[in-house]
């Protein structure tokens, strides 16, 4: 997150660190008790390791009483998800177990009426990605409110020029902005997911690339046959 601030500790108890060999690597969040949503280009850095996903962090490297490493019993690509663009950038992650869920440890909804939010609702986005453009990395939860922008003006040719489907969605990124390792967490408006960063074009701050997000309500059905078909 760029230009943002420290968030209020477990504010933000759906917050997940996927990481590898104990290192931040993309954002996500906790969807049902088993369950983390993030973004399917995470996947591209892993080789043969695994992720494990930190549920109940403010800090990454403090001792914290909530704080849990879950290992990862499946992890579910969206079919439609590649390495070439940002369609279908989505990634189900099932935990080891049941997340044991407290005061740093809930469920954030997701938006299941596919209804677009309307410009210039301010919404939320957090993150362990990188806090300036030569990668500094946080030790605590960053924050930030950006407003979303029209997928008119997003795919203006001087922006992201018509590569922005009716399945995904924008945000203003002049300086506040997601960046690296911020993939995979939620854009929240209203309380509510709507949203999952996908690095996009991987610039960050700059206005004339906005911050690209997946829509989750297009996804609503696929996300609940998954769910349903492991050990629902
Ligand atoms: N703002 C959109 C967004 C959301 C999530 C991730 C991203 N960026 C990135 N995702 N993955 C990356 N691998 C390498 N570099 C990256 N961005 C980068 C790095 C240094 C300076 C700078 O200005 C931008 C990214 C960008």
């Amino acid at each position: 997150i760029l230009r943002g601030w420290e968030a209020q500790p477990h504010l933000r108890p759906y917050m997940a660190s996927l990481q590898l060999d104990g290192k931040h690597i993309c954002g996500g969040f906790l969807i049902a008790p088993q369950w983390v949503l993030s973004a399917a280009h995470c996947t591209e850095q892993m080789g043969d390791k695994h992720f494990q996903v930190l549920l109940g962090a403010h800090s990454l490297s403090a001792p914290e009483p909530h704080k849990r490493l879950y290992n990862v019993k499946a992890q579910i690509a969206h079919p439609g998800s590649n390495i070439h663009n940002n369609r279908d950038d989505l990634l189900l992650l099932q935990l080891e177990e049941k997340a044991e869920l407290n005061e740093h440890v809930k469920v954030l909804p997701f938006q299941r009426e596919d209804r677009e939010v309307a410009a210039d609702t301010l919404c939320d986005t957090a993150g362990w990605g990188t806090i300036t453009h030569s990668g500094k990395r946080p030790d605590r939860l960053q924050e930030v409110q950006r407003p979303v922008i029209s997928r008119e003006l997003c795919n203006h040719r001087t922006r992201h020029d018509r590569t922005i489907t009716e399945k995904m969605m924008c945000t203003d990124s002049n300086k506040k902005d997601t960046c690296k390792g911020d993939s995979g967490g939620p854009l929240v408006c209203n309380g509510v997911a709507e949203g999952v960063v996908t690095a996009g074009s991987r610039v960050c701050g700059n206005y004339k690339k906005p911050a690209i997000y997946t829509r989750i309500a297009p996804y609503a059905e696929w996300i609940d046959s998954i769910m349903a078909s492991r050990d629902g």
